[in-house]
């Protein structure tokens, strides 16, 4: 086989329960992840030229956010299929070609998903056979994020996000994205966080996971989702971006079951409950305050897939 193709969900954070600051840098969380129909692709592909001159591993973007997206070796599915070699103990070539739709930088974990599909489709394209549980671990090397985009559907991450089990839902959730212009640093959404907690003499805790949330996904009860959704990085993003609060407001007063910041930020996500009022609040909120585009669609969708 000459070039695999991987297709890869991006992710929306159903409830985001972040502890305090760890010695590592990081935050202990309980993060209730649900994959959602809005997909890149990554192609992995034998490369054509394989002059010593040419680097092992390239990497191309297509798609209408390619120019933020660095095309070299700190790209995150570059840097995932580097981990996949070096655990094979050789060098090996591909030619990457990643067709972006997940929004950069939008808390929807765009590079995360990248990573994963380069995982798995070069295991493929060099024959490596590793088992899910091996690309599992180098997933969670790359980014707290990437197990995730492997595993899909719905499911809670702890420690840094990077242990999950999967959660039982019944039926299928129905989104709306409101995309924003310009992205949110990651790291600067938890450290806005930690100063938030520290100006109002806050402790976090340990994270714990929402009963209510867990059942209204176990029923498919789409009401008792939306009033369900938390996200403890939201104070952080909307204090980094106020326009996000307009934003919201404006899913709310559109009927929205439920709304609240993806992940860090900035993208904002809305429940509906049906497919034509997904498609009633994307239109609504074309005209929103901090609004570039909106997007509808579905969850809980597979985890990243060879598709041909
Ligand atoms: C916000 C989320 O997208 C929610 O799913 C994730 O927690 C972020 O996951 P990610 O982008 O894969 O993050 P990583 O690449 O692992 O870490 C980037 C930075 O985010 C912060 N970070 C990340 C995960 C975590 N549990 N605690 C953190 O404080 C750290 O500053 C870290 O240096
Ligand atoms: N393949 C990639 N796709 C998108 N961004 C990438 C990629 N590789 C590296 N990056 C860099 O990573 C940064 C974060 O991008 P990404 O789209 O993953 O953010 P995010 O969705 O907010 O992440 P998360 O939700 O996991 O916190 C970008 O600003 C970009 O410079």
């Amino acid at each position: 086989m000459s070039a695999i193709t991987v297709r890869v969900p991006a992710k929306v954070n159903l409830q985001l329960a972040v502890g305090p600051l760890r010695e590592d840098g990081y935050h202990d969380l309980v993060n209730v992840f649900h994959a959602v129909s809005i997909f890149d692709e990554v192609t992995a592909a034998e490369p054509g030229d394989v002059s010593a001159a040419t680097p092992p591993l390239t990497v191309r973007i297509e798609g209408e956010s390619a120019g933020e997206v660095p095309a070299n070796d700190d790209n995150l599915a570059v840097r995932a299929a580097r981990a996949l070699a070096g655990r094979a103990g050789r060098s090996y070539r591909a030619d990457l070609l990643i067709r972006k739709s997940i929004p950069v930088a939008g808390g929807m974990a765009g590079g995360s998903a990248d990573a994963a599909a380069a995982l798995v489709a070069c295991n493929e394209l060099w024959g490596l056979g590793l088992p899910p549980e091996d690309l599992m671990e180098i997933a969670a090397d790359v980014g707290s994020d990437v197990p995730f985009a492997l595993f899909g559907g719905t499911a809670v991450g702890t420690g840094r996000g990077e242990r999950l089990s999967r959660l039982e839902t019944s039926g299928s959730f129905h989104w709306v994205f409101a995309l924003a212009d310009g992205g949110l640093s990651t790291p600067r959404v938890y450290g806005e966080c930690d100063r938030l907690r520290e100006e109002a003499g806050t402790d976090p805790g340990r994270p714990v996971a929402s009963e209510p949330l867990l059942a209204a996904l176990r029923e498919g009860d789409a009401v008792a989702l939306g009033r369900a959704l938390t996200n403890d990085l939201q104070p952080a993003a909307l204090s980094l971006r106020p326009s996000l609060a307009h934003t919201l407001h404006a899913g709310d007063e559109l009927g929205a079951l439920g709304s609240l910041v993806s992940g860090s930020g900035p993208t904002c996500a809305f429940l509906a409950a049906s497919e034509t009022h997904a498609a009633e609040i994307a239109a609504g909120l074309k005209n929103a305050e901090g609004c570039r585009a909106a997007v509808t669609a579905t969850g809980p969708v597979p985890g990243a897939e060879v598709v041909g």
